[in-house]
């Protein structure tokens, strides 16, 4: 979709801010561009939609050489958000979405209608928001119509410089969550440069990691983290590399321990036979076509009766491929030793438990698959070094 062939910008003061980049990025991609500040990331950005002229080298579209493409025409095909969104104080909210449509000569009636549609995909009620100005809505709330209104001719690109760099941490992550929602929705080829490495790692399919007028690696979030290039790589994505990993790093069915399962209308003594066969102390409990209703221990089986006066219930559980740091997160917020783990799927299945033992397991796994570009599956744990 976009294509960078051997891209250098030197500017007429001799500093080369690009320097013989060449990288594809597929239809429907979200790259995120990240280094530190003076890069090249905003010049990479702006040569996209010739804001700023490569000294050498090509940009396709598409396959399309776009020097030859008439830049206003170029611009419609991509939309663009700033972090100083740059929106017309003296427009209302609808109008300012209603922008570009209405230069692209829609009627009024269909380019407000559009609007308005726009301004719910991203969150504002366009009855209640609509006919406010710019100064009437919080900063959060800028943004989200500086992304409406890039999107409402509906171009296939959109070029995102640092949009969410000016909220506070809080709505900053709401509006990382609502994006990327809304990208799930509209698919587009996305360049989204940013300084944070956390929204890199949050938002991109791949990541961009820029070192000086140079692309140091360009692998997925979980490689970054778990496999820096180049020693430049390792500092920049931090220490706490494999703390931030966590979030990236998927639970699979490999990753869960099986500890003895038995059912609501079991016997009390059955299923104190099944944990003592098993040497468990606990055994998870399932409920009506087989859906998790919690667990029981050992000692709360004495006694006659069934599991079901003796079982508790179990809240802390998630679904196969939630990320490893939602499921560190719930087991702190329930205050437990292990979650459950559903298939996922309508039927929420059963699949397995994770304990912390097995969550640093996988991570050390996946870690170490990324390393050597194998499977998280086919890592053998007593390989590591240090295991
Ligand atoms: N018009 C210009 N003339 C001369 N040098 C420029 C010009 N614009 C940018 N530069 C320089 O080019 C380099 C790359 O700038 P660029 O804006 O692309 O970096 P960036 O990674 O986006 O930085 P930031 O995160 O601070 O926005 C910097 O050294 C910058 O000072």
């Amino acid at each position: 979709m976009i294509r960078f062939e051997h891209v250098t910008k030197r500017y007429a003061d001799g500093t080369t801010a690009v320097d013989d980049l060449s990288f594809e990025v597929a239809e429907g991609e979200l790259i995120t561009l990240v280094g530190p500040s003076g890069c090249g990331k905003t010049t990479t950005m702006k040569m996209v939609n010739r804001l700023i002229e490569p000294t050498s080298g090509r940009i396709l579209l598409d396959g399309e050489d776009i020097a030859g493409v008439d830049p206003v025409e170029l611009r419609r095909r991509i939309g663009y958000v700033i972090q100083q969104v740059g929106l017309f104080p003296h427009k209302t909210v609808l109008e300012n979405t209603a922008t570009v449509p209405h230069l692209l000569g829609w009627q009024r009636k269909k380019a407000r209608d559009r609007a308005a549609e726009l301004l719910d995909l991203v969150g504002l009620d366009p009855a209640v928001h609509g006919s406010r100005y710019p100064h009437q809505l919080s900063g959060g709330q800028r943004q989200r119509v500086g992304v409406a209104r890039a999107l409402a001719a509906d171009p296939p690109v959109l070029l995102m410089d640092e949009p969410f760099g000016a909220v506070d941490p809080v709505v900053r992550e709401r509006l990382q969550n609502e994006f990327l929602r809304l990208q799930s929705q509209v698919r587009k080829t996305v360049l989204f440069v940013t300084h944070d490495i956390e929204e890199a790692v949050r938002l991109g399919d791949r990541i961009a990691v820029y070192g000086n007028g140079r692309i140091e690696q360009f692998d997925a979030p979980a490689t970054v983290l778990g496999a820096p290039a180049t020693p430049y790589v390792a500092d920049f994505v931090g220490a706490d590399r494999g703390l931030k990993r966590l979030s990236v790093t998927p639970i699979e069915e490999g990753d869960l321990e099986q500890p003895p399962v038995v059912r609501l209308d079991d016997t009390a003594a059955t299923a104190a036979a099944a944990l003592a066969a098993d040497g468990a102390r606990w055994a998870v409990v399932l409920g009506d076509a087989g859906r998790l209703h919690g667990w029981v221990s050992a000692e709360a089986l004495t006694g006659g009766g069934t599991v079901r006066d003796r079982a508790r219930r179990m809240d802390a559980w998630l679904p196969v491929g939630a990320s490893l740091k939602q499921a560190f997160s719930t087991m702190l917020q329930h205050d437990a030793g292990w979650i459950a783990v559903l298939d996922g799927a309508a039927t929420d299945r059963f699949v397995g438990v994770l304990t912390p033992a097995r969550l640093h397991e996988a991570l050390r796994r996946s870690i170490d698959a990324d390393a050597r570009g194998a499977a998280r599956g086919d890592v053998d744990l007593e390989s590591i070094p240090g295991s």
